[in-house]
């Protein structure tokens, strides 16, 4: 009827007109970094420009949703602590309660973001989009990437595709897992990296998905931000030739409860180690096997008898991803079994 066709056109328009409403963390890093001179890609300060004019040099993001800032911190990713990383949680967490907001961007240093991605995708309870984003070049310099990084940005956490994708990284045209997702050069746009592939693209306004994360993140984690209010220290000792022993006595008298062997090869641990690492076990701290390698899967009982010694796996997690989830896991268990299934489920 034509009382009918005029109901649906209205519902259509006002459709239309209800723009998604998508909030942006902002905690510094190079995207909010202000050089001297536009050739100045490389030399420059983090973390100077507040999020109100981070948005004021992305106009068109009004096209995509109703947007607004918060400024969290104002650092450079390298500077991130745990503290941190669990009041951005936790405001992540808050905010996507809210009916009025659709999703959450975090503006980032990209030293670190492959860390940040990862927690948040392993303790924010919530299905909606979280992107995190940063850029390689400040804003100031020829060529800069993070208006259209923040775009993009702004695209996926105001899609309906995103929901349930887990916390993505919009970086160089591309959508990454937050979960796998890792930095692999320090000077170029397309930095971001993960062995993967991406999940997909994001090109004018629009996002193209290709594939989705098969692990436990979000919604369908058993990890809640709301519950935890600290984290355990974990260490990271990186394997080279000729190690120093006495670097994981430190670690463990400093505090850490687990220490991510970051080996060479498959998680190697050179002869004259093992009797150190296994000692440190037998005390109780966790040691989880990974690799400086930056692709590959980290074999439980392949190089090392790990069922024999008690060690856990960290598969495909690189070294700062395994420690991410060790801090995490060990605030509900100490349990070698429990710790080496939530490796494999993460
Ligand atoms: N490109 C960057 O953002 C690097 C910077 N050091 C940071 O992580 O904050």
């Amino acid at each position: 009827s034509p009382l009918r066709a005029r109901e649906m056109t209205d519902a259509n328009t006002a459709a239309a007109v209800k723009k998604p409403n998508v909030v942006i963390l902002a905690t510094g890093g190079t995207i909010a970094g202000a050089g001297a001179d536009a050739a100045n890609s490389a030399t420059y300060t983090a973390a100077k420009v507040p999020v109100d004019k981070l948005l004021a040099a992305v106009p068109q993001v009004s096209t995509i949703a109703n947007v607004r800032g918060e400024q969290v911190f104002q650092i450079a990713s390298e500077s991130f602590t745990d503290a941190q990383l669990v009041q951005l949680a936790k405001r992540v967490s808050a905010l996507l309660k809210q009916d009025d907001v659709d999703g959450v961007v975090v503006t980032h240093g990209t030293d670190t973001l492959e860390e940040t991605s990862f927690f948040l995708d392993l303790v924010v309870k919530s299905d909606k989009p979280i992107v995190v984003v940063g850029s390689m070049r400040p804003g100031t310099a020829i060529s800069a990437d993070g208006a259209l990084n923040l775009l993009d940005a702004v695209t996926v956490a105001a899609s309906k595709e995103a929901i349930g994708k887990g916390v993505t990284v919009t970086m160089n045209d591309t959508i990454q897992s937050g979960r796998d997702v890792n930095k692999r050069t320090n000077v170029v746009p397309s930095a971001f990296y993960s062995q993967w592939g991406p999940l997909g693209m994001v090109i004018e306004g629009k996002t193209y998905f290709v594939r989705s994360l098969a692990k436990r993140h979000n919604t369908t984690s058993e990890f809640d931000i709301d519950t935890i209010d600290s984290l355990p220290l974990v260490g990271i000792v990186y394997g080279s030739g000729t190690m120093i022993p006495g670097v994981y006595d430190a670690e463990v008298q400093a505090g850490a409860k687990a220490i991510v062997n970051a080996g060479t090869g498959n998680g190697s641990v050179p002869g004259y180690l093992v009797d150190k690492l296994k000692d440190i076990r037998s005390k109780g701290t966790i040691v989880i096997r990974s690799s400086r390698v930056p692709d590959g899967l980290v074999l439980r009982n392949a190089e090392q008898p790990d069922d024999t010694y008690d060690w856990v796996v960290a598969h495909d997690l690189n070294p700062a991803k395994a420690k991410i989830l060790a801090a995490v896991a060990l605030t509900k268990t100490q349990d070698t079994k429990e710790l080496q299934r939530i490796f494999w489920e993460y």
